[in-house]
């Protein structure tokens, strides 16, 4: 695991914010449109080669920071660089080459096909757009060569999606994700539409995939079981923050942060002993709005260490690659 810190860093983003402007329906046309702060300033970096985990409950802005680093929603501030170059107000011509090394996996796997293409085409896809000068016979060849890859037969390519099971459309969006080569893989919730039997599958065959291409992933989920099995490292968001960072194991066995512990403590330990004496740390509160979030920390609110001092200073996410956390009353690790 130390061996990632010595790799190459991909991404970079520093202290990145997406905040969108809405009418919430009260509003008459002339008055000011609210904020809503999905991602609030979150920085990290990643390395070549490694598996991140992001986990946080539904609405903390997971989704839309993958989306702010593929480019599919405009940053507000901070910094986007791939590969040292610096992407947020580049051209569109300079994200679309981003792109290609950059790709990502949705999670309704259905959903994210287009009904009137056939398979064969829906792979193609970026690579007509990419290399639009490659031969018909050398797309047909790669598509039928990435369809075995990813476990689907070569035969069944003039088929469509809706002659799928869900756990093959996602075989197909993986391969569609994979047909350019990327670097990036950003998996946004892949296995969460999935029977639980063929999420394991799913999962396997990312990890597969990811050793035989050398590729990085970051890994969006809920569920911190499959987070487990497949990060190096995870990052734990909270109302658009970063509030801990680290190696996994790091993480899981030794959480810093007061709402990491109670997500933690909410993972089922596979000892039927343990898991019948442990205690589940439930949340008080109700999780506040991204449009009005609480000031200084944000998780002030529902924190059972909270002092004073924490409605005054916002925390910075402090430590090191191995383990980092981003709160006034626990020490810097
Ligand atoms: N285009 C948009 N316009 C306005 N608000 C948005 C937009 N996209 C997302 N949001 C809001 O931003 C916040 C973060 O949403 P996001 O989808 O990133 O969270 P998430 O952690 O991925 O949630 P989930 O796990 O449910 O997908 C939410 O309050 C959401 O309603």
């Amino acid at each position: 695991m130390n061996a990632v810190a010595e790799k190459k860093v991909l991404l970079e983003i520093a202290d990145l914010k997406v905040h969108f402007d809405i009418k919430d329906g009260k509003q008459w046309f002339w008055q000011p449109s609210k904020t809503l702060k999905a991602v609030d300033g979150v920085s990290l970096r990643l390395y070549e080669g490694e598996t991140l985990g992001v986990v946080g409950e539904s609405g903390c802005g997971k989704s839309t920071l993958a989306r702010a680093i593929i480019g599919l929603v405009k940053a507000t501030e901070g910094r986007v660089a791939w590969l040292g170059r610096d992407l947020i107000g580049q051209s569109d011509e300079e994200w679309r080459k981003a792109r290609s090394d950059i790709q990502m996996i949705f999670q309704d796997p259905l959903a994210s096909l287009n009904p009137r293409m056939n398979i064969g085409d829906i792979i193609a896809e970026p690579l007509r757009t990419y290399h639009p000068t490659m031969p018909r016979q050398e797309i047909k060849d790669r598509v039928k060569a990435m369809m075995m890859k990813v476990g689907l037969l070569p035969n069944l390519i003039n088929r469509y999606p809706h002659e799928f099971s869900g756990g093959q459309c996602q075989r197909i969006g993986i391969a569609r994700a994979l047909i350019l080569e990327p670097k990036l893989i950003i998996c946004d919730e892949p296995v969460s539409a999935l029977d639980v039997s063929i999420q394991a599958q799913v999962v396997n065959l990312l990890q597969q995939l990811q050793r035989e291409m050398g590729l990085s992933l970051i890994f969006i989920a809920h569920d911190l079981a499959v987070v487990k099995h497949i990060s190096d490292r995870v990052l734990v968001m909270y109302l658009g923050h970063a509030v801990e960072l680290g190696i996994y194991s790091e993480v899981y066995n030794n959480p810093q942060h007061p709402y990491t512990r109670a997500l933690m403590s909410a993972v089922p330990i596979p000892d039927p002993d343990r898991e019948q004496n442990k205690t589940i740390q439930l949340l008080e509160g109700e999780l506040p709005s991204p449009i009005n979030p609480p000031s200084g920390c944000v998780f002030r609110t529902r924190c059972p260490i909270a002092g004073p001092e924490c409605a005054q200073t916002r925390p910075l996410l402090e430590g090191s690659f191995r383990h980092a956390v981003s709160c006034l009353k626990v020490d810097p690790l």
